[in-house]
């Protein structure tokens, strides 16, 4: 398994070893032990796979309380997902960074807690997979708006027809009003 760093300090992009042959290919995409032997998080407690069309952006999400660190993958489709680093004691505080995510490569991105989360799908559809290390927590759930003046995150919008956000996103808050992650949310592994 081979693991990348990336413009954000502790996101990773995580690449399963994969074993091709004239069927085709395998791949382990998650081993505890190998996540452990890596320094990656072992501890997921849930699996979450949300279906979307071209189009649809979701987020960007982040939990308080039970701050979930995220493993993503893209199963089928292509889609532009976005790390945002919300930890106050962060060099990469307010710092973004994006990431293709699709079908045609065997990859995870390990997105730690503290951070928010969001995509935007450019294929026809897609089924995104993630493992959380937290249970979702209703409550907890917030949402900073996808087109936030200060992130200023430059979503490839002319790749899509129409941009399609659920009115919960719709209403999402800005950056600057949002109530972040606690500075030094204990990480649990
Ligand atoms: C997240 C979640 C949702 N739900 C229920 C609650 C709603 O009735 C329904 C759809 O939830 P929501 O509209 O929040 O789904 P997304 O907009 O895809 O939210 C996710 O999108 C971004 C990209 C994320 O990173 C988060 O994992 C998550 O916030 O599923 C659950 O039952 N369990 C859960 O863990």
């Amino acid at each position: 398994m081979q693991l990348i760093d990336t413009p954000l300090k502790d996101v990773k992009r995580v690449l399963p070893k994969v074993f091709e042959d004239t069927r085709g290919w395998f791949a382990e995409t998650y081993s505890q032990r190998t996540f452990a032997h890596a320094g990656l998080p072992n501890k997921f407690v849930q699996d979450n796979q949300s279906f979307s069309r071209k189009g649809v952006l979701r987020g960007l999400h982040y939990q308080l309380g039970k701050p979930q660190g995220k493993l993503v993958r893209a199963l089928t489709g292509h889609i532009w997902d976005v790390a945002v680093d919300l930890r106050r004691d962060s060099p990469d505080f307010g710092k973004w960074a994006s990431f293709h995510l699709s079908e045609d490569r065997v990859e995870y991105l390990w997105i730690p807690e503290g951070f928010a989360h969001g995509f935007l799908v450019l294929s026809e559809s897609a089924h995104i997979l993630y493992k959380t290390t937290d249970f979702y927590l209703p409550a907890g759930e917030r949402c900073i708006r996808w087109d936030d003046a200060t992130l200023a995150i430059d979503w490839p919008l002319d790749e899509v027809d129409t941009v399609l956000v659920s009115p919960k996103d719709e209403h999402g808050m800005s950056f600057l009003q949002a109530e972040l992650p606690p500075v030094g949310e204990p990480v649990h592994h």
